[in-house]
């Protein structure tokens, strides 16, 4: 059974809580362990007070439990319930047992091209998924991504992800730097509900990954004016095929980015990515 915290009704007394694991948004997240069966889990707690203030985020939360409830896929976070007291709301998350991948990447500075293909396969493959269930998540970036136990990778923080079509005004907040040219650019927002936005984030996503910035980091102006015009460059040293790809993703027509069929089956992803083939992504022995 993969859902092994059955009961449909949970309460705080259920779990231990453990070390602080970090902050998100609208709250913390602890490392809980539910009595009975020692499951190991992440509480992410959120205070009632702090919603109600903001505007319409208790709908955002609602919509993001709503959503992230109903997914099961290995590269997306998993929400396996969610409970409330008079003053807090608990969402009881899967575990991400090596953390945030943006701290990994700001370690690293960047990813060699093995690691970065085998992390936009992953995305890719979750994509898919979301965008199958209608699921378009809208805030792809280092930050929203975890790495399990194993090296995979999980999108979290579905906050931001809407159901397609939605006509919900949104207020952005947070970096420019991964909102595709129709979601900065005023006027028709029917695009804002089109999965085509997740392209661009993901090609945003590899050229960090592979750069350690992003394509069109600068004053906010200058991101604003880079993104509309897909102006960036790409160092030379990137390989060809990874060009290639980054090329196919940051596209200002919606329509042109290259589907993530394709992005599975570009030739940089399955150079790296196609087991059995040259062990290309050797990693530094554990010690
Ligand atoms: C927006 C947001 O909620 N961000 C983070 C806070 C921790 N949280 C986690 C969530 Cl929601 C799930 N699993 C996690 N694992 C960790 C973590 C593991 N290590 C070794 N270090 C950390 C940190 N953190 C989480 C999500």
């Amino acid at each position: 059974v993969d859902q092994p915290l059955v009961p449909k009704q949970f309460h705080l007394g259920m779990f231990e809580i453990g070390r602080p694991l970090g902050k998100g948004k609208f709250g913390r997240v602890y490392l809980a362990r539910e009595r009975s069966t020692g499951f190991i889990c992440a509480l992410k707690v959120l205070y009632k007070s702090e919603l109600q203030q903001g505007t319409g985020v208790e709908k955002q939360v609602r919509r993001e439990i709503e959503i992230q409830s109903n997914l099961r896929h290995p590269n997306i976070l998993k929400l396996y319930g969610h409970f409330h007291d008079s003053k807090r709301i608990f969402l009881i998350l899967e575990f991400a047992g090596k953390g945030e991948l943006y701290k990994h990447l700001r370690r690293e500075n960047r990813f060699p091209e093995w690691k970065a293909a085998q992390y936009i396969a992953q995305m890719a493959a979750a994509l898919r998924y979301l965008h199958r269930k209608h699921v378009i998540h809208r805030d792809i970036k280092p930050e929203n991504i975890l790495v399990g136990i194993h090296g995979e990778i999980k999108i979290s923080d579905f906050g931001w992800s809407v159901h397609a079509p939605n006509n919900r005004r949104n207020t952005l907040c947070g970096t420019l730097d991964y909102l595709p040219p129709e979601m900065i650019k005023s006027g028709s927002k029917d695009n804002w509900y089109n999965e085509k936005v997740d392209l661009w984030s993901l090609g945003v996503l590899m050229y960090e990954f592979l750069v350690g910035e992003a394509p069109f980091e600068d004053t906010p102006i200058m991101t604003h004016k880079r993104i509309a015009r897909a102006d960036m460059t790409i160092p030379e040293w990137v390989s060809k095929e990874a060009k290639d790809l980054i090329k196919k993703l940051l596209v200002l027509d919606p329509e042109k980015r290259l589907p993530l069929e394709e992005v599975q089956n570009h030739p940089w992803i399955i150079k790296h990515c196609v087991k059995g083939e040259r062990a290309t992504n050797r990693e530094k022995p554990v010690k």
